[in-house]
């Protein structure tokens, strides 16, 4: 399986509509050269851009949507299309994440669960996600988490338990945290014995500095490739059956001990 990921700059240089077409047109590109396209986190508005969450949010169905269908379907790959802004007619905004099947189907959405700026920014401005979420893909399956998601490794268990193999974690992570990037990668990797496709941003929106480095890391918890800072196509091979090979010659998974007491007093 071969998966592009497609490190984005967002610059407040240029319109959200701008940068959606030069996004569906980098996608389109992968055609014939990828399996699995991967973007990154609210790149329309920018992870950081908080007073535009509210402007540009969108239906689950809305402009990026269609755009990201269509440069799917035109490509012939699956999209995993990083997240939107998402409008819930009936609740509040959430971070969203879409994928799509190589004929344009929505194959999964995912609402971030753990949102970032404790309190103020998308703590306060977004809802919360409630589900786990996995997809079936030929020879693997993702497992679905966004960004500050990468902190909390029992959501990534608890994906493993589902089924995932292939963790995937689009991202609008700052520089100035880009060692714990690296590092959060690898270790959700090696805990879990699966891939970690984490893709994130470049550029700086809204006064913040992107880490870029967007990483690709196996399951033993090499590193298989990284990005620079700068908008950059991150292309790899991934064999999947490493995952159940390394399961199977280091079983460390299956010697969990689960339902520990608590310290008595
Ligand atoms: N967009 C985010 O979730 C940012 C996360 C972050 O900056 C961090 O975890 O550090």
């Amino acid at each position: 399986m071969r998966a592009s990921l497609i490190q984005i700059a967002v610059e407040e240089g240029e319109s959200v509509e701008a940068r959606r077409v030069r996004v569906a047109s980098l996608v389109r590109e992968q055609a014939g050269s990828a399996d699995l396209v991967v973007l990154p986190e609210l790149w329309t508005t920018g992870a950081f851009a908080y007073e535009e969450f509210g402007s540009e949010a969108e239906p689950l169905e809305g402009p990026t949507y269609e755009a990201m269908a269509k440069a799917a379907s035109d490509a012939g790959v699956w999209l995993h299309a990083g997240s939107i802004p998402e409008r819930d007619p009936d609740g509040p905004l959430y971070n969203t994440s879409l994928v799509f099947s190589p004929s344009g189907e929505l194959a999964a959405a995912y609402r971030k669960i753990h949102r970032f700026g404790f309190d103020k920014g998308e703590a306060v401005l977004m809802g919360a996600g409630r589900e786990l979420v996995t997809v079936r893909l030929p020879g693997t399956t993702l497992g679905l988490a966004t960004c500050y998601d990468l902190r909390f490794p029992e959501l990534f268990r608890g994906l493993v338990d589902a089924g995932a193999e292939t963790l995937v974690v689009p991202a609008g992570w700052p520089e100035r945290r880009r060692s714990h990037w690296t590092l959060l990668a690898q270790a959700r990797a090696v805990e879990n014995q699966a891939f970690v496709l984490a893709c994130g941003t470049a550029g700086t929106h809204a006064g913040v500095p992107q880490a870029g480095h967007s990483i690709v890391v196996d399951p033993w918890g090499e590193v298989l490739a990284e990005a620079g800072s700068g908008e950059e196509v991150l292309t790899v091979d991934l064999d999947p059956s490493k995952v159940a090979t390394t399961r199977e010659q280091f079983p460390a998974l299956k010697d969990r001990v689960l339902g520990l007491q608590p310290p008595r007093r």
